[in-house]
Formats: structure tokens, C-alpha cells, sequence
């Protein structure tokens, strides 16, 4: 069946009152109106489609289209109410007026131009917006956002204090000196009126400014903005929930459903379709809507078709009508200026468009439209203005940047006392067939010896374990001692045999000619628990090296050459390190990189998805501050910050931990502040990338780890499987960490090709980390 005709339709739907006015009004697509020269607009919008996609990297890309062909003209000097139900797109068309999103295809002019374009004003100090959300810092003094935000519109500073008097007066404010966190809802919504009215703007765009606003401030609100609007200076949109406060304004436009259903003046709304209230009108202009489009919508035929009380239900009943009272209280209003020219009085239009019946018109009174000229502070004068912002917010959480300077210090000890230190008290189940319990370990020592008489060379070892810090307790049986061990009461079974003394030296003094017996009963046997690799290597080492040590000190006691006793391999002095160098050197350059680069990117990403989520960032965007002047002023700020980071990490190792370091600091410094550097700027691109914290947390626990283990921190990376080794080589920490260890233990300086790789390849990974910021910050708009 083919589509009823709209008058049908309009009948159909008990549109009586409708008349041929709602006949020729296009429920979608929205009007064009033709007859309107360009330069009386304020703001165009022409055939607006806007579809929501998502662009994390978390979320599936499902797109939302919004807007969905939407045409709206806005004339100078005049008040443009945007209504419509939560979720029709007003704030999304909002955005894109003030250049804060693009359309997906349309076009949009505001005060002319392109919003974005080279000397626009838009966005930037043509345009004072008030958004939906607060976007204020809440840690901020009320003069203090204003002395912000009037910074960044370039309001003098002689006209500052006198403006920000008034706005407090105006708006009923509390004094400037309060903290925007210690306002109550209203007056933090009144602030933010207060800011977007601060450099008195040719253009205001409000988004419902005034929700939880007292009636009689309400008013005064509108008629603050007819005064603006009256001598011509100004244009305003608004939206608001409160349908009936906005007949004040020159043009309603109804929207529903990313269309426009009609946009006209509110008087000659009611009186063409012949109701009463606003509410009526867009109910009816609702189910023309349903009843044409069915397919997009059927819950205002719904409403009609059902309970009439629904009528509206988007929209807040004009509570003690002020608005209304004060209408009719409203003197009448002065005749039309002469600036309007009679071809595009309402009249005229009538007689030349097709839309005529809805053409734009105003029952109100409009001036002529005053020129303006764009005060767009400079980029240094943005830049010092956002340093002063971040400085402040710094100074105002002191704990948190107290906390963030200090953690390095905390984590530099953590990782002193925790890694790479050998384990100490290993208990060992000693079974000693020799001499049953030894005397005290003191007169057991190799000084005390008596080489003619000789004391147990069983205890002496006792006395050994001891000095490397086991703890040896003795049982009565090799049976008991490996039963503790299975029981897990401790980590070795030692067992010495019954003749243990007597056989070393016989050992010794027979040479080739020692029996197996005498061989065999000169041997400590070891049960070890080898559940722990690492712990089986220490005791390992240290027995052996300790056996070592200890006969050669005996031998040598008594007159023997201690080298009888020794291993044919002799460790010469180290050609770069030190004699006994320790898991903590090997790990420490790895360890301080990773902290570097890590407080860097969390603090980076940590600074600007703060700024995003409350907002702010959005609104200094309106103002005119570029993505690039706020990534900037953050590098500064954050590079402060991580040279100060460094300083502590290193002092911390190198002090402190006293970690072996035999290269030039001046370049390990520089290393160091590269890769902090490298790891804010993937925390700048993490933060352009991502939307929230959590996303952040999982992208920084994501690369975390992987970053850890491929770096060649934990383990050589030569040790790794080889599929792996040119993976982590093309990491950011790997050619940096290895760089710095050979600096510390080899002494040497970026002339030696494998430390100068580490420097380059930091550089490298800072260029790809900035130059993608900028491709995202380019690319990746809503
Ligand atoms: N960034 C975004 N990404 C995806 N969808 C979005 C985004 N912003 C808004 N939307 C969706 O677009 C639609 C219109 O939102 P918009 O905020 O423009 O409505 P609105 O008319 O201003 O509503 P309200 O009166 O409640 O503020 C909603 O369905 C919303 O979920």
C-alpha cells in the first residue's frame, strides 16, 4: 500500500488542528531556508548526518546515527531555543557547532565559517559554551576559573576582577575565593554559565543552563540573555528540558530524533497548529513524525493512540510557570528594526519559498547585527596560561605529586632489599657420623687448629655453613636428617661419614694411591630439596666454593699447599666488573629504565585522562587551546617532573643501593631522562588512544610485562628463545637497558656502537610515540 499523504495522514492522526501549515512541513531532512541570505546566519547547519563510531581500542565499532539529514539556521543577534526529548541529538549538534566534533557528511557554519578554519573565532573566543557536564576543575577557586578562562578568550586583566564581580552579582554566586568543589550543584552550573558569558562572545551555545536553577534566577537568566540579544552583539542556542521558558526565545527549532521537525517563531508555532502549549505542538509534530517515517519511531503515535497523559513526558512541566507569568507581565514588544530587511520578513518569505509556512521568522524584535573581531590570544600566551593551570592543580594536590616524586624512592628500596640478595637461614638437616654433636662452632674454626691432633674437620664445616649464614641442625640419622627434608623442615640433608677427617688427610697425603674406601669417606653427601632451582644454586655454589675455601685454609694451616685442594680453573681479576658481582648489578640498569619509563607513562597518561574526563580539557578546547598546545604544555610539566624522578631513581641505586657503576654519569643521566621522555610520550598516545582509566590501566598492565621480560631485564636476553630475541631487540627498554648496563659495568660511552644503539634507539621510539600522538590527535576526532 502506498504511503499516505501527509494530509491523510495528519487527519488520520486527529491532527485537525494541524491545517496545511503541518502539510508542507518536512519531518525529515529538516527545511532549507532558501530565501536567507547566508550572511544574516549566525550558524548553518545544511543536510547534517552524524553517526557515533566508536574508536577505542576496546569497544566493537557499532555505528549511531544521530543526526540524520538535519537542516537549521540560526540568525544573528537572536535567541534560538533547541528542544527536544533527552537523547535527540541536541548536544551532539551543539558540538559540532562549536567546532568540538564533525559531522559525518553536512555542512556547518558558524559566524560564517567553517568552525575550524583559520580566523573562524570557532572554536576559540567567538564562542563562549556552556556544556551539559560541569567541565570544571573542582579543585579550583571560582576566580581562579574565571582568571582561566578569561586568559585563554584574551579577557584584559584590567577587566577581569570588574566582569567577575558582576557575573558574581548577576548570578548569585558565593565569593570568588570558593572552591568550585564546595558549591552546591546550581551554583557550580551558575559558574559555568558564568564562564561561558566571561568574554562576552558573539556567540553563546548553552546546553541546558538552566536545570536545577531557581525560578526567579531563571528568569533573570532570560532576560539577560534578550538584553545580549537585543542590541544585536550577541546570538544565542539553547537547549532546555523546560519547554514553555523557552517561547522567550526568537526561534524554537524541534527536534526529535536527529531531525528538525519544524523551526519557528513560539507565537506562530501555537497559532499554526492552533494549541495552546509548546508541548501540544511537538506532540503533534511528533506523531506527523510517526505516522510518516513509521519505521523510525512509533512511540509518539503511541502516545496519542494511548494515554494522553503521557503527552511530553520528556519534558519538565514549567513549575510555577514564571516564565509564562512573566511574559504576560512583559511590556509589548518594540516594532521590527529597520536592519531587517523587509525580503526576509516572514511576509516575504510566504509569497517566495515552498517552506514559507515554516520559514524562519521571530515574533521578536531583532538589532542589527554589531561586527566583531576574533581576540585569539597567542599560542605562548596559551601555553604559559595552561603551565599556570597544571602548576596549580599541582600545588593543590600536593599529596598526590608528593606521592608520585616520592615513589620512586620507595620502590628503589623495595627493590634493593628484595632483589638479587642471596637467601639467608636455609635450614639444613646435618646427620654427622663422625662425632656425634660438635662443640661449640667458635673453637672449631681452622685459626684453632691443632694439626697434630686434629680437631673434627666435620665441626669445622659446621662452623663454615654457619659463616654463610645456613643454619645447620643436627640429627641423630642420614635416615632422620633426609626424613626433615621430606617433610620440608628444611632444604638439604647433609651427611658427614664416620671417618670424614681422617679421610681428607689421608686423601691428601696418599694422593693417586687413596683407596676408594679412603675417597669415598672423605665426601659430604648432599640430599638437596631441588623444588627451588635458585635456592638449590645457592647452596650448590656456596657448599662447594665453601669446601673449597675451607680445606685450602686447613691444608694451608698445616703446611700443605693449599692448591692440593683447589679446582684446575683460576679466576683471574675480571676485565670489566667486580670479583663478586651480583644478581642486583645485573638487574639494577633494567630495573631503574623500567621505573623511569613507567612513572613517566603512568604520570603522562594519569595527567591528561584526568583532564579529560572532568571535562575541562573539552571546554579549553572550545576556548581556541589546540590538542598540540595542551600535549605540549603536559611534556613540560611532566618533564619536570620525570627529570626530578630520575634524579631520584639513580641517586637511590647508585648511592644508596650502592650499585657497581664504572660508566659516565653524564650520559647514563641523559639515558635515563631519553627513555622517561619515551615512556611519557607513549603515555600521551595511550591517553589519545584510550578513553577512560581503564582502558589506560589495561593498555599500561598490557605492555607491562611483556616489556619486562623482553627487555633482557630479568633474564640475558640471549637466553631467550630465539623467535622472541629480535622481538624484544625492536622494544623501546631492550637496546636502552643494555646500553646503560654496559655504561655501568663496562665503563664505557656511546662511542662503543652497543651503547650508542640504546640512545638511538630510544630516539627513534620517542619519534614514532610523538608522531603518532600527532597522527591521532589529527585523525582520531569524535
Ligand atoms: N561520544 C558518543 N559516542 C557514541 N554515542 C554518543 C556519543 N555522544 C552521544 N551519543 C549518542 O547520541 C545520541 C544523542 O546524544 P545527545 O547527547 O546529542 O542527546 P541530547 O539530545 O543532547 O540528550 P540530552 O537532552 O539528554 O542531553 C544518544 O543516543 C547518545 O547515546
Amino acid at each position: 500500500m502506498a504511503p499516505a499523504a501527509p494530509v491523510e495522514a495528519a487527519e488520520a492522526a486527529g491532527l485537525e488542528g494541524a491545517g496545511p501549515a503541518v502539510l508542507t512541513a518536512p519531518v525529515a531532512g529538516g527545511r532549507q531556508d532558501a530565501a536567507m541570505d547566508e550572511d544574516d546566519a549566525a550558524v548553518l547547519v545544511r543536510k547534517a548526518y552524524k553517526e557515533y563510531r566508536s574508536k577505542s581500542l576496546f569497544r566493537k565499532s557499532v555505528g549511531n546515527m544521530v543526526i540524520r539529514g538535519l537542516d537549521m539556521t540560526v540568525r544573528k543577534g537572536t535567541i534560538y531555543g533547541l528542544l527536544g526529548a533527552s537523547g535527540c541529538g541536541k548536544t551532539t549538534i551543539l558540538k559540532n557547532i562549536v567546532g568540538q566534533d564533525q559531522l559525518t557528511s553536512g555542512e556547518v557554519r558558524t559566524l560564517g565559517r567553517t568552525p575550524g578554519a583559520p580566523g573562524s573565532g570557532v572554536p576559540g573566543s567567538g564562542v563562549g559554551y556552556m556544556p551539559q557536564e560541569l567541565a570544571l576543575y573542582i579543585g579550583f577557586t571560582i576566580a581562579e576559573t574565571f582568571r582561566y578562562f578569561g586568559w585563554l578568550t584574551g579577557v584584559p586583566k584590567e577587566e577581569l576582577a570588574q566582569r567577575t564581580a558582576a557575573l558574581l552579582k548577576f548570578l548569585d554566586l558565593p565569593p570568588a575565593h570558593c572552591m568550585i568543589g564546595q558549591l552546591s550543584g546550581g551554583q557550580q552550573r551558575r559558574v559555568s554559565f558564568a564562564v561561558a558569558l566571561l568574554h562576552q562572545p558573539p556567540l553563546l551555545i548553552l546546553d541546558e543552563p538552566t536545570v536545577g536553577v531557581d525560578p526567579i534566577l531563571r528568569q533573570r537568566i532570560w532576560d539577560h540573555l534578550m538584553d545580549i540579544t537585543a542590541d544585536g552583539r550577541t546570538t544565542v542556542i539553547i537547549t532546555t528540558h523546560y519547554i514553555e521558558e523557552a517561547r522567550q526565545a526568537h526561534t524554537l527549532g524541534l527536534m526529535r530524533q536527529g531531525v528538525l521537525l519544524a523551526e519557528d517563531a513560539p507565537g506562530r508555532l501555537l497559532e499554526r497548529y492552533r494549541c495552546a502549549n509548546m508541548e501540544e505542538v511537538f506532540l503533534k509534530l511528533s506523531i506527523l513524525q510517526a505516522r510518516t517515517c513509521p519505521e523510525d519511531d512509533e512511540d509518539a503515535a503511541d502516545a496519542h493512540d494511548g494515554n494522553q497523559n503521557r503527552r511530553g513526558s520528556s519534558f519538565v512541566p514549567p513549575a510555577a510557570a514564571p516564565a509564562a507569568a512573566a511574559d504576560a507581565e512583559r511590556p509589548p514588544s518594540p516594532p521590527a528594526p529597520a536592519a531587517v530587511p523587509a525580503s526576509r520578513t516572514p511576509a516575504a518569505k510566504s509569497a517566495s519559498s515552498p517552506l514559507a509556512s515554516v520559514a524562519f521568522t521571530s515574533d521578536r524584535p531583532q538589532a542589527a547585527w554589531q561586527p566583531w573581531t576574533v581576540n585569539k590570544p597567542s599560542s605562548m600566551s596559551n601555553m604559559t596560561c595552561l603551565l599556570w593551570k597544571h602548576s596549580l592543580w599541582m600545588w593543590r594536590n600536593l599529596p598526590m605529586v608528593a606521592f608520585l616524586v616520592l615513589l620512586p624512592v620507595v620502590q628503589c628500596m623495595l627493590f634493593g632489599m628484595t632483589v638479587g640478595r642471596d637467601p639467608k637461614g636455609l635450614k639444613l638437616a646435618v646427620a654427622n657420623d663422625e662425632g656425634g654433636r660438635c662443640p661449640d662452632p667458635v673453637h672449631s674454626r681452622v685459626d684453632s687448629f691443632n694439626c697434630t691432633s686434629p680437631s673434627l674437620l666435620s665441626c669445622r664445616y659446621l662452623a663454615m655453613l654457619k659463616d654463610l649464614e645456613f643454619e645447620p641442625v643436627l640429627y641423630d640419622s642420614v635416615t632422620a636428617a633426609k626424613g626433615a627434608v621430606q617433610k620440608g623442615k628444611a632444604w638439604a640433608a647433609v651427611h658427614f661419614p664416620a671417618n670424614f677427617t681422617d679421610s681428607i688427610f689421608a686423601r691428601v697425603n696418599d694422593g693417586q694411591h687413596a683407596t676408594n674406601e679412603t675417597l669415598i669417606g672423605s665426601e659430604v653427601n648432599v640430599w638437596l630439596d631441588n623444588s627451588n632451582s635458585y635456592m638449590s644454586t645457592v647452596m650448590q655454589s656456596d657448599m662447594t666454593y665453601g669446601t673449597i675455601d675451607l680445606l685450602q685454609r686447613t691444608l694451608g694451616h698445616c703446611d700443605y699447599n693449599p692448591a692440593v685442594a683447589g679446582i684446575p680453573v683460576r679466576f683471574e681479576t675480571p676485565v670489566y666488573g667486580i670479583v663478586n658481582t651480583e644478581f642486583l648489578d645485573f638487574a639494577a640498569p633494567g630495573c631503574a629504565l623500567t621505573l623511569i619509563f613507567f612513572m613517566s607513562m603512568a604520570s603522562a597518561v594519569g595527567a591528561i585522562l584526568s583532564e579529560k574526563n572532568e571535562g575541562l580539557l573539552d571546554r579549553s578546547l572550545v576556548v581556541g587551546v589546540t590538542m598540540r598546545e595542551v600535549m605540549w604544555s603536559h611534556i613540560v610539566i611532566q618533564t619536570l617532573m620525570m627529570i626530578l624522578q630520575t634524579i631520584i631513581v639513580l641517586v637511590g641505586f647508585l648511592e644508596v643501593l650502592k650499585i657497581h657503576n664504572d660508566g659516565p654519569l653524564g650520559y647514563i643521566v641523559m639515558l635515563c631522562v631519553l627513555q622517561g621522555f619515551c615512556g611519557m610520550c607513549l603515555g600521551m598516545l595511550v591517553s589519545s588512544l584510550t578513553d577512560n582509566d581503564q582502558e589506560a590501566t589495561f593498555v599500561a598492565l598490557g605492555s607491562f610485562f611483556p616489556f619486562i621480560v623482553l627487555s633482557g631485564m630479568m633474564w640475558p636476553i640471549e637466553g631467550m628463545h630465539w623467535s622472541l630475541r629480535k622481538m624484544g631487540w625492536a622494544l623501546p627498554l631492550t637496546m636502552a637497558t643494555t646500553s646503560l648496563r654496559y655504561m655501568m659495568s663496562r665503563g664505557w660511552d656511546p662511542g662503543h656502537a652497543e651503547v650508542l644503539y640504546g640512545f638511538l634507539s630510544t630516539l627513534v621510539w620517542i619519534a614514532i610515540f610523538l608522531a603518532s600522538v600527532l597522527f591521532v590527535l589529527r585523525t582520531h576526532k569524535r
